[in-house]
């Protein structure tokens, strides 16, 4: 719900009633997302609803799509999973559009942790929201490898076993068994997981963590993987970051092992905030990092937040500040 602050500093939001008239609304629409059949309801209610709508035809599209489209839309609009979210983000971000244009989710994929993080439960609900949602700036996250473009990311940014695991997980496994892919794919990694080796350095100063680790999570808006109850903060500024340490003991063999990892053992678990640090992996090849599910390779990089840098509309069930 709308937080009652008065520092709140959405203040040019229009956060309790219709959003003003769009002139001009783009849907980027990826048709194979999910189980690949939302694009007709999509099409259909963007006609209805007035919006144009672009249909990416491979890999990657949704970048350029968005790029494109940045300049001329009033609101541009990512269909599809977490994936397409990335794409779209990662477009407006390269055309400098991220002031001016603002952002919307229709979810169409598989886990859809955005949309569900900013309280956009479905293709009918999310036009209803477009029409009368409410509109916050939420923060973006972002990962320069070796000082170079910052490439964003909404949800996460993951290093370690469950990203290498997505990164290996093939889009004929993930059709056919859907997330339990990834969770299929875990569980074979564990037993020869050796861990990274890795430092986080805050900028900002303050504590930061240096080791070995099964998992590193820098969550934007999203907490703990198989965590419960409601997001992280989306508007704080910070990076919510989790460390799970790789320990030798841990019986790493078996279905209790993915229990052991999410029931958080105390021991083997760090936290820290941070607005922007600095990161290194001691390592011969390249660490994989996934953000929002799309993979980059590094050993030297920096992650940041970027406070409140997306006009994004919500639904009426997004929680602005979560306890
Ligand atoms: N027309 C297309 N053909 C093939 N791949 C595409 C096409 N359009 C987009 N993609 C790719 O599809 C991938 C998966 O999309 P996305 O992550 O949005 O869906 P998902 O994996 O089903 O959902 P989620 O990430 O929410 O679990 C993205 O990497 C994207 O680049």
């Amino acid at each position: 719900m709308v937080s009652p602050e008065g520092d709140d500093p959405q203040t040019d939001m229009n956060l309790d009633g219709a959003t003003t008239e769009p002139e001009r609304t783009v849907v980027v629409l990826n048709p194979v997302s999910g189980d690949g059949e939302h694009g007709p309801q999509v099409r259909a209610l963007a006609e209805e609803y007035g919006y144009e709508v672009r249909t990416t035809e491979a890999d990657g599209d949704g970048i350029d799509i968005a790029r494109r489209v940045a300049a001329e839309a009033d609101r541009v609009v990512a269909c599809g999973g977490d994936g397409t979210i990335n794409h779209v983000v990662r477009g407006l971000w390269q055309a400098d559009a991220l002031a001016d244009v603002t952002f919307g989710v229709v979810p169409g994929g598989t886990g859809n942790d955005f949309a569900e993080n900013v309280g956009v439960g479905s293709v009918l609900e999310a036009f209803e929201i477009l029409e009368r949602g409410r509109t916050r700036r939420l923060d973006v996250g972002t990962v320069s490898v070796d000082g170079g473009t910052p490439i964003p990311f909404l949800n996460s940014c993951i290093c370690g076993l469950t990203a290498d695991a997505s990164a290996a997980t093939t889009p004929e496994q993930k059709r056919r068994y859907g997330v339990l892919a990834y969770a299929g794919n875990t569980l074979r990694q564990l037993a020869a997981y050796d861990g990274l080796d890795i430092t986080i350095r805050p900028v900002e100063g303050g504590d930061g963590w240096s080791g070995n680790a099964a998992l590193v999570l820098f969550g934007n808006a999203r907490g703990f993987p198989g965590e419960e109850g409601p997001a992280a903060d989306i508007e704080d500024g910070f990076l919510d970051v989790t460390v799970i340490e790789d320990r030798p003991a841990m019986d790493l063999v078996g279905g209790g092992a993915l229990f052991e990892l999410f029931d958080r053992d105390p021991d083997s678990l760090s936290r820290l905030r941070t607005a922007h640090a600095e990161v290194s992996v001691e390592t011969d090849e390249a660490a994989t990092f996934s953000l929002d599910g799309e993979m980059v390779s590094a050993r030297e990089l920096t992650v940041e937040a970027h406070r409140t840098a997306l006009r994004t509309v919500v639904g009426p069930d997004y929680v602005v500040h979560p306890e």
